[in-house]
């Protein structure tokens, strides 16, 4: 008699999911090639910036209570101590109406308070700058401490290095990063119709497509791939392939075998191999059949043969666990509203994941499916940057309703979301 799978709500099975240890490593790297990694200690500021109070302007140091009763009608001469450029600092002291050239980005002299625009001095003889108007203290001085205050946490850990954090890294001399290290995904595809990429096609065979999509999940997700080929339909030799795969990558993703067919093997294969399954059955549509299992802490993603549902499958329930495992505290899909573009009229009693292409309208989501939107679809991945969530229930939707979209191809990212 056929196993009969209850399916579980979507939330449930992420739920299921997260709910195990999820842990990560750390590694350092070099600077250069930070950008893009995540950050697994906090950013702190080890000194203030600037370092010192310092000048915006080139123009003149000055000492503000020398220049009171600068005027138009009383214009004031100041003696020229010397010049100072960036990364220069003060050879002489200023003394009382004196005056220090100084270059944008130079360390102020200690005894000025104030800052001259060279564009509001004149110079009516070598070694005298002229003003007519007086300066107050603390005028035109970038101030020490001012962008930054030293041991303030400026990035959290867990964040993803922009350019903006490798800046931050570089000003506070980080020539080494720890960042979460990127855990390595496995992808094995399983079914004897498949053929090789540059196999060509033969009565009753396809190219194996999702070995090689699932691999750009994983790499758009973060984590690094290890192709582990296919497999033919052969139970045994599923089991020893899984059961090798484990001791080669943190994680391993399946595709294909784990429905109810006679060559569905997966089923077996976890059950050999004493993973605990967490679910079989999810109420979705594509990818109803997922599977997680989970075995001495590593997961195992039994994700559909089918291409849609393959796809689906990943970004709901292996991204978040390669999020987590690069720190990410929100690790999920962001989601959010849109104004569906067509008309979706078919319903189902499972909630939708609809392959959609979300694009801003008159400042508006706006959010249509991307086309073929079969189970077994392939065509319509292309044009997929979001996947429409479209609740389960008697009836079809229309355009103009509003519905929930889950973005793909964001930096942002959800708390759990469904
Ligand atoms: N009696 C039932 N039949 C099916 C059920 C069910 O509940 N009862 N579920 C259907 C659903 S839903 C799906 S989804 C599929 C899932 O099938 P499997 O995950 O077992 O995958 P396979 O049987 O191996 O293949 C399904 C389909 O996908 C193609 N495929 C497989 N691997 C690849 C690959 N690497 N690249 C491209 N395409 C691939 C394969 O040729 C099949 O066409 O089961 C339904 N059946
Ligand atoms: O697992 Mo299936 O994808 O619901 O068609
Ligand atoms: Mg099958």
């Amino acid at each position: 008699m056929l196993e009969q799978r209850k399916p579980i709500p979507v939330a449930e099975a992420v739920q299921r999911v997260m709910s195990k240890k999820i842990t990560s490593k750390t590694e350092h790297i070099h600077i250069e090639d930070a950008l893009g990694r995540t950050l697994a200690e906090d950013l702190v500021a080890t000194h203030p910036v600037p370092p010192f109070d310092r000048s915006p302007y080139d123009g003149f140091a000055v000492r503000s209570q020398d220049t009171a009763q600068a005027s138009r009608e009383n214009p004031l001469d100041l003696h020229v101590t010397e010049t100072i450029g960036a990364g220069s600092v003060q050879t002489v002291p200023v003394r009382e109406n004196e005056a220090a050239r100084i270059m944008t980005g130079a360390m102020m002299p200690a005894e000025c308070d104030a800052v001259v625009m060279l564009e509001l001095t004149s110079e009516p003889e070598p070694g005298v700058m002229r003003i007519k108007r007086s300066f107050h203290k603390g005028d035109n001085i970038s101030f020490k401490g001012e962008d930054a205050e030293e041991g303030t946490v400026l990035v959290e850990k867990g964040s993803v290095i922009n350019p903006g954090t490798v800046a931050l890294l570089a000003t506070f001399g980080y020539e080494t990063v720890t960042v979460a290290s990127k855990p390595l995904v496995g992808v094995l595809a399983t079914g004897s119709e498949l053929l090789e990429v540059n196999e060509p096609l033969e009565p009753g065979k396809i190219r194996n497509s999702n070995a090689l999509m699932a691999a750009a999940q994983v790499k758009r997700a973060g984590a690094e791939v290890k192709m582990l080929g296919k497999l033919s339909d052969d139970l045994e030799a599923c089991y020893q392939s899984v059961k090798e795969a484990l001791n080669e990558v943190d994680i391993l993703i399946t595709t294909g075998g784990v429905s109810v067919g006679d060559f569905d093997f997966l089923p077996e294969v976890y059950k050999r191999l004493g993973a605990e399954v967490l679910f079989n059955k999810v109420a979705m549509r594509p990818g109803s059949v997922t599977t997680v299992a989970h075995l001495n802490g590593q997961f195992l993603f039994g994700l559909s043969g089918n291409p849609s549902a393959c796809y689906v499958g990943f970004e709901l329930f292996t991204r978040p666990v390669i999020q987590q495992m690069l720190g990410n505290k929100k690790p999920h899909l962001p989601v959010e509203d849109a104004v569906l573009g067509a008309d979706f009229t078919k319903p189902n009693p499972f909630t939708r994941f609809v392959r959609g292409t979300v694009s801003i309208k008159h400042g508006r989501l706006e959010a249509s499916p991307s086309g073929f939107n079969k189970s077994s679809a392939v065509s319509s991945l292309a044009a997929t940057n979001c996947l429409i969530v479209l609740p389960g229930g008697t009836r079809g939707f229309t355009a103009g309703d509003q519905v929930k979209v889950a973005l793909l191809e964001t930096a942002e990212s959800s708390g759990m979301p469904w």
